[in-house]
């Protein structure tokens, strides 16, 4: 294997994929997924937040190996997660950047935990890294850790990776102390997001509220600071996932579903309980495609898989009501007593699992309203059986609608796109899903998170990526 001959990488997120005994599902994210894979080639450290919380903040760090990556985690007080995380991470930048201003909540105390906690992680980390480390710092709980650990003295080359969308400066200037936050990113060398979408909008942030200039190769200048801005799209651990798709608990979970399938075709969601998957619109699109095309009911169902996240706000528990009520209704409304038209699942499962269900379900819908990337639309092309692929309906909004071209490309908000998409896919001959499933796995199989990670670190250590020499 040929690795980049680079100083030690220290990776810094909010969450540290927690080492699950083996066969344990779990919801844990695109984020911790695709980092622990791009760890494992890696001589570095994995720091964030353990998951605990204690009553007194300590900053004592918990050093373990697991699999190849070595993490280092810190314990948060009651408060510090519920004004950092609960708060201004997902009450208020979530929303906010995935266009929901309606949602986002301006609480003061909840920037003060933002900043606390992010003072917290600087003062923790800084006495582990070495002058040639190179720090890259993962998402939008971290905006401001950068600027806080060259306040600290670190003039090691520092990364910025966004996970989830860049919201358009008209969305974004409704956010107090917008400006403070924003400037906080010119700490960093590189900040990088998963599309061009995502990036055109925050350099058009920069240059209509700072009043910066954006270079064609990607420099961007404002006042004295030259940060490099770039879209660097994540994708999966492909040979990895491979691996997983062709084991016994793949093929276990296969048959499972296949069996009770009874000879009807599945249609599959995986995401975590979160309002923007969309999933709402897509049990109504779904429900519309049965009202419409009454023949195929009975025929073919929905599998959601949809296991609980962020719990403990208030939003999250309103969709959860929402979903829980609405899933009931359809079921009520079409159901016969030897068939439920959605199979509901507030379950994670475990990666070998989800390759086995991909695998066996002839559509996936991957709907959300907006998504930085959704790399589960990526592991359903992987997953797939090359002579007998499935489809993919993706959302024209997800950040991997910019890759995965080949997949039925539809509007979410749009009921009667999703109910044409499904009957176009349900319809679609072999040789055109053969053809489409061709295209699109060779983008995932070759632009993977190897590709990703190497992509990101050449341009953190100051080297142009092939792409960028391409388009320079
Ligand atoms: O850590 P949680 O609060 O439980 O949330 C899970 C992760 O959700 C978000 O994931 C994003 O990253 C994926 C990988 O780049 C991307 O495909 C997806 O579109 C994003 O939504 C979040 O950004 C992560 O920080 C969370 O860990
Ligand atoms: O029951 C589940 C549901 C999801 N996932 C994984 O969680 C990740 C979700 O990533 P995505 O980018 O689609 O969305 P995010 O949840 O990060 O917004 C994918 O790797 C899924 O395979 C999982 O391991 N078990």
């Amino acid at each position: 294997m040929d690795r980049d001959p680079v100083s030690r990488l220290i990776v810094i997120s909010n969450r540290v994929a927690a080492p699950k005994p083996d066969g344990e599902g779990g919801a844990q994210g695109g984020l911790a997924v695709a980092l622990s894979a791009a760890l494992r080639e890696y001589r570095g450290l994995w720091f964030g937040w353990s998951g605990n919380r204690i009553d007194e903040f300590t900053g004592k760090i918990d050093f373990q190996r697991h699999d190849g990556v070595t993490s280092a985690t810190i314990d948060l007080e009651e408060q510090d997660v519920e004004e950092y995380y609960n708060g201004y991470a997902n009450r208020t930048l979530w929303p906010l950047f995935h266009y929901r201003i309606d949602l986002a909540e301006y609480v003061r105390s909840f920037g003060a935990g933002y900043e606390r906690v992010n003072e917290r992680f600087a003062d923790t980390v800084t006495p582990l890294i070495d002058p040639d480390d190179l720090v890259w710092i993962h998402d939008y709980h971290l905006i401001p850790l950068g600027a806080q650990l060259r306040q600290r003295g670190l003039r090691n080359r520092m990364g910025f990776f966004l996970h989830i969308p860049w919201p358009p400066a008209r969305l974004l200037t409704s956010l107090p102390a917008h400006e403070h936050l924003v400037l906080s990113l010119l700490a960093y060398d590189v900040i990088g997001f998963h599309t061009k979408e995502w990036l055109e909008s925050f350099q058009n942030y920069v240059e209509r509220e700072l009043g910066g200039h954006c270079e064609p190769d990607g420099t961007i200048h404002v006042g004295e600071r030259s940060v490099h801005a770039a879209a660097y799209p994540i994708g999966i651990d492909y040979k990895e996932f491979r691996e997983a798709a062709e084991s016994e608990a793949a093929q276990e979970a296969f048959e499972r579903l296949r069996k009770s399938a009874d000879g009807r075709g599945t249609i599959i969601g995986v995401d975590r309980l979160d309002y923007s998957k969309g999933l709402e619109e897509r049990f109504l699109g779904y429900r519309r495609f049965l009202e419409d095309h009454e023949d195929w009911q009975g025929e073919v169902f929905l599998l959601q898989i949809a296991p609980p996240s962020r719990g403990e706000v208030h939003t999250y528990e309103k969709i959860r009501e929402s979903l829980d009520e609405l899933s009931g209704r359809i079921n009520g409304e079409f159901a016969a007593v030897d068939w439920v038209p959605i199979r509901y699942v507030n379950q994670g499962y475990g990666r070998e699992d989800l390759a086995g269900f991909y695998r066996a379900s002839q559509i996936a819908l991957v709907t959300p309203l907006r998504d930085g990337m959704n790399l589960v639309a990526k592991e359903y092309v992987a997953a797939q059986d090359p002579e007998d692929p499935g489809v993919l309906i993706l959302s024209r909004f997800a950040g991997a609608a910019l890759q995965l071209t080949d997949a039925l490309l539809v509007n979410p908000y749009s009921k009667e796109e999703i109910s044409d998409a499904i009957k176009q896919a349900l319809d679609m001959p072999r040789e055109e899903r053969i053809r489409r499933w061709r295209s699109m796995n060779e983008v995932v199989k070759q632009e993977d998170v190897v590709w990703w990670r190497r992509n990101f670190v050449a341009a953190l250590q100051g080297e142009a990526t092939q792409d960028e020499r391409a388009a320079g």
